[in-house]
């Protein structure tokens, strides 16, 4: 017996006009219970049940200039795909988040991908800027968390710099909580951790399509 796909909504995000505010002022915004705690459980439970065949090793860059490097990142991620009810479900609700941003913000967001990533003990991601000004089409970086009752000790931490290379958050990867910010804007980084953690990272993307040509995702 299949179990019947959970219904995501837009918990708070959508709603808080304060969240989608801070987004527009700061350029990132933290939102701790994104999700309901049932939701997140579910997809928790979907990603540590996953075959070691559903996960590939994370690379770095898109297309051509795409290579792995376990020096920079030592993730294992999973690319969503609407015909898996779970993955689908995570999608729906996160284009109901891109029609809000557009909506709110005149963003103009075209489309969204994202991956589950797992990070197992020791794990991390050197700090990065998700997207190059003027060169790539990917504006907004989402992470969501999975991990219930993660605590300091656990590390893995996701650093966010400001622009003279200062510390403005650091943030605990726990259960519900969603990060938002410029992709090419921020400078970040994933403290290797103590636990196997799971998130689903993701981007916001514009058309950049040339001449009725697609640009590929990823
Ligand atoms: O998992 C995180 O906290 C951030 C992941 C990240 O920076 C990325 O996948 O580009
Ligand atoms: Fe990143």
């Amino acid at each position: 017996m299949t179990t019947a796909p959970p219904v995501l909504t837009v918990a708070d995000f959508a709603t808080e006009s304060i969240a989608v505010d801070q987004l527009a002022q700061a350029g990132y915004v933290i939102v701790p219970n994104f999700l309901a705690r049932e939701h997140c459980q579910q997809l928790y439970d979907y990603a540590l049940n996953l075959p070691a065949q559903g996960w590939q090793q994370a690379g770095i860059g898109r297309a051509d200039n795409y290579t792995t490097n376990s020096a920079v990142r030592q993730d294992k991620i999973r690319w969503l795909r609407a015909d898996y009810h779970y993955e689908n479900a995570y999608l729906r609700m996160m284009d109901q988040l891109r029609l809000e941003l557009n909506r709110e913000l005149f963003m103009g967001l075209f489309d969204y991908e994202c991956h589950l990533a797992h990070y197992p003990p020791g794990a991390f991601y050197r700090k990065h800027l998700d997207a190059f000004k003027g060169r790539s089409n990917r504006i907004l970086t989402t992470v969501f968390y999975l991990n219930p009752d993660w605590q300091e000790q656990d590390g893995g931490q996701l650093v966010i710099y400001g622009e003279r290379g200062e510390v403005l958050e650091t943030v605990l990867p726990e259960a519900g909580k969603l990060v938002v910010f410029l992709s090419d804007v921020f400078v970040h980084e994933v403290l290797p951790g103590a636990r196997d953690r799971f998130s689903i990272t993701g981007w916001y993307r514009l058309n950049t399509s040339i001449g009725g040509v697609v640009d590929p995702t990823r």
